[in-house]
């Protein structure tokens, strides 16, 4: 199987980054840490700008730098794409110059992408003959995103690119993330400080604390871990891969399917049997020891809990499995000890509100 193994030790006067870890050889990886966890730090050991003692980088069987010291390639000789906060594009060349920089870099026999496709997948095709300054903040993103899809990376590594966007631009770039998510090839490791970000597009994740990873794992396990931060968050939540089964015309709904029953949601534009992420954070989940028949809330499913943890000091946090996916619920204590709720209980989980990630 593809993957992309690495190993780090680097020591400056008041941080230590200590990390070692593999993670899959496609989709999105997502890197994920408070400020000053290391992030940037360990991108940089990635990319060749720092020499990380024993630092060991093998990108889907490529070995950038080994243990013995004797290999550590430099930055342009590591095939990677990076796509900054800011986009950095060349101010003096129009979009199609800045995409033929990173294209004509690249021989014709090791390209791995198209460049129409690149174009189509950004959404630039009417923006090419337009300079940077004619640009809004996040069609320059998308410049950037596709410029740096042109050099054919091995690895592309995006640091915060949505950081310096005002929310609209946010909303308006994440569904060509998602796009590319679903169609590239190419892995992708992406820096973000947004649990919603990270539910929305990475299928894995490193979560890093103090130069220390403190777990890795697919996004929605490391999300609804009890031991970990990110469950304990005011936006904790659980992703879920749904996939559309049909339509209500009547009520304007779309059902979509997961392992645990049927979402109903508002009306989707989407056809019988696309897929569907779906976020449901654990402050819209309550539970109920019967299946409730007068409620207004049209999601209601069986779930087993296998964990409970205090949140604070009113709030407890529950694992619940429905069917084989995981879900968080965060209700009061009172309610807890009034259902005498206990591991290993049958419940029903009500889903107050679902939101759609793609
Ligand atoms: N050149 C340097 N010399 C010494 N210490 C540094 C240097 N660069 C960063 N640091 C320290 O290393 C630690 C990790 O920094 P890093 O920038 O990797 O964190 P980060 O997780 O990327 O933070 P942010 O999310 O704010 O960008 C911080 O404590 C920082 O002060």
């Amino acid at each position: 199987m593809s993957s992309i193994r690495a190993r780090f030790t680097l020591s400056r006067s008041e941080f230590c980054l200590e990390t070692d870890f593999e993670i899959p050889g496609k989709g999105v990886t997502a890197l994920f840490g408070q400020s000053g966890s290391g992030k940037t730090t360990l991108l940089r050991c990635l990319a060749g700008l720092e020499r990380a003692k024993d630092g060991l980088v093998v990108v889907n069987g490529e070995c950038w730098q080994d243990e013995s010291n004797k290999l550590f390639l430099p930055i342009y000789q590591r095939s990677l794409g990076y796509v900054f906060q800011d986009a950095r594009l060349f101010p003096h060349l129009n979009v199609q110059r800045n995409l033929e920089y990173g294209w004509k870099r690249i021989l014709p026999g090791q390209r791995r992408v198209i460049y129409k496709n690149v174009v189509e997948w950004l959404g630039l095709e009417h923006l090419l003959k337009r300079t940077p300054e004619k640009l809004s903040g996040g069609e320059k993103q998308r410049v950037s995103i596709a410029r740096a899809l042109l050099t054919s990376p091995q690895l592309l590594i995006m640091d915060e690119p949505l950081a310096s966007l005002d929310s609209v631009a946010k909303a308006e770039i994440l569904p060509y993330l998602e796009k590319l998510h679903q169609t590239l090839s190419i892995p992708v490791l992406y820096v973000s400080h947004s649990l919603e970000e990270v539910a929305r597009l990475a299928d894995f994740m490193l979560l890093l604390k103090s130069g220390k990873l403190i777990a890795s794992g697919k996004t929605t396990e490391v999300m609804t871990r009890l031991d970990l931060p990110l469950s304990h968050l005011d936006e904790a939540c659980a992703s879920i891969n749904t996939t559309v089964v049909g339509h209500d015309e009547t009520y304007n709904l779309t059902n979509v399917e997961f392992s645990g029953g049927t979402i109903s949601v508002s009306r989707l534009t989407k056809k019988t049997g696309d897929s569907v992420r779906v976020q449901i954070l654990a402050k819209d989940v309550s539970l109920t020891m019967v299946k409730p028949q007068q409620t207004s809330i049209l999601n209601v499913f069986e779930a087993c809990i296998i964990e409970i943890s205090d949140d604070n000091s009113s709030k407890v946090l529950i694992k619940l499995t429905v069917g084989k996916d995981l879900l968080l619920a965060r209700i009061t204590r009172k309610s807890l000890i009034l259902l005498g709720l206990s591991p290993g209980q049958k419940i029903f989980a009500q889903v107050k509100s679902v939101a759609l990630l793609s």
